[in-house]
């Protein structure tokens, strides 16, 4: 199904009135599509995945799924009309039910031969045909994950809303489990709203990436385009490594701040614009250098692997960037 949000506002009571902490947000999805949002702790994910499942009501703005409104002025439906499926963090699976049992708990309506037919082909499909009789305990961290997908994806739900579901798992099985995770969803074509910190994890899976602060979406869009296009000051500190850095110091005129990133920076001694090595960090394939332009602002770059620079070296660079990828502070 399609999910639409348009100027969605959400707060919760506090002893001082009601404090608003998704404020006028809007994104759409098509069925099928995957979204994610990524921010900083506290800006409101989670509290929107609430929204749209029906488990907090809306101040402002409407919900929709397939073009029909669940949430709106006119009244929201209750959670279990919507059938939104969820996959948290913490698995949340239930521990005296073995796996087949887990998978099998939210199928309704359907005869027994037909529910056992569905949980083996879900335990196929997410990898775990064989555990389907162990207990949550007797399974790792990604094969429990992998369960509560299962059990999310088993009654084919309208949306799957995914909060931080790889956080508790150590780096290769989230890199791994996220690939799969967007397998396993653009195969079912399901469309699903994903929550993360990550932006590695958000480029993987998503089609579509919100980024968020205090409440609002600031830009909406796929990973290249926040990556190379961001309309934001804080998108453009968010994404990817970089740092925005007076165009002056970089000898360009018209005032403001310019992004710089490390593909965006070439090392030759003959450079205009001299900089001094900070910091040399060793990342396997390349080595990352922390260089201090001359007003003080720092940026980074990628050290040829043959080079000898060391710390305290001055350098010169050539900033190859769109100079028009422009910030001006705002009075
Ligand atoms: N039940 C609640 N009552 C009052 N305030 C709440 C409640 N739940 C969340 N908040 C507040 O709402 C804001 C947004 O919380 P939310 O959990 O949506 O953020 P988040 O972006 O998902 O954060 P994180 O990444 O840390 O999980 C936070 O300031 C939080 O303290």
């Amino acid at each position: 199904m399609s999910l639409e949000l348009q100027g969605i506002s959400v707060g919760y009571p506090t002893a001082a009135g009601c404090l608003t902490v998704v404020d006028g947000m809007s994104l759409s999805l098509e069925r099928g599509e995957i979204g994610s949002l990524l921010g900083t702790s506290g800006c409101g994910k989670t509290t929107v995945l609430r929204a749209v499942a029906g488990f907090e009501p809306l101040q402002a703005g409407r919900i929709a799924l397939d073009g029909v409104t669940v949430a709106g002025p006119d009244g929201q439906w209750p959670p279990e009309r919507r059938r939104v499926g969820m996959v948290f963090q913490d698995y949340a699976l239930f521990p005296h039910l073995c796996v087949a049992a887990n998978v099998a708990f939210g199928l309704r309506g359907t005869t027994r031969e037909a529910r056992q037919a569905r949980v083996r082909e879900m335990l196929e499909r997410v990898g775990l045909a064989e555990l389907g009789g162990r207990f949550p305990h007797e399974l790792s961290g990604g094969q429990q994950q992998r369960v509560a997908l299962a059990r999310a994806l088993a009654p084919e739900p309208s949306v799957l809303l995914l909060d931080e579901p790889f956080s508790n798992l150590d780096i290769h099985t989230r890199g791994r489990l996220a690939s799969d995770v967007r397998d396993l969803l653009k195969a079912s074509g399901t469309t699903a709203l994903l929550v993360t910190h990550d932006q590695a994890e958000a480029f993987a899976v998503a089609d579509r990436i919100g980024v968020m602060d205090r409440g609002r979406i600031l830009q909406w869009g796929d990973a290249a385009s926040l990556y190379h296009a961001p309309q934001d000051r804080f998108v453009a500190g968010f994404i990817g490594r970089g740092a925005l850095v007076a165009a002056a110091t970089l000898g360009l005129e018209g005032g403001g701040e310019v992004l710089v990133r490390p593909e965006q920076v070439r090392i030759d001694p003959a450079a205009p614009i001299r900089v001094r090595l900070v910091e040399r960090i060793f990342h396997g394939p390349e080595t990352r250098a922390v260089l201090a332009l001359q007003d003080g602002a720092r940026i980074e770059a990628d050290l040829p692997p043959d080079s000898a620079a060391a710390v305290g070296d001055e350098l010169g660079i050539w900033f190859c960037g769109d100079a028009q990828r422009r910030f001006h502070v705002e009075a």
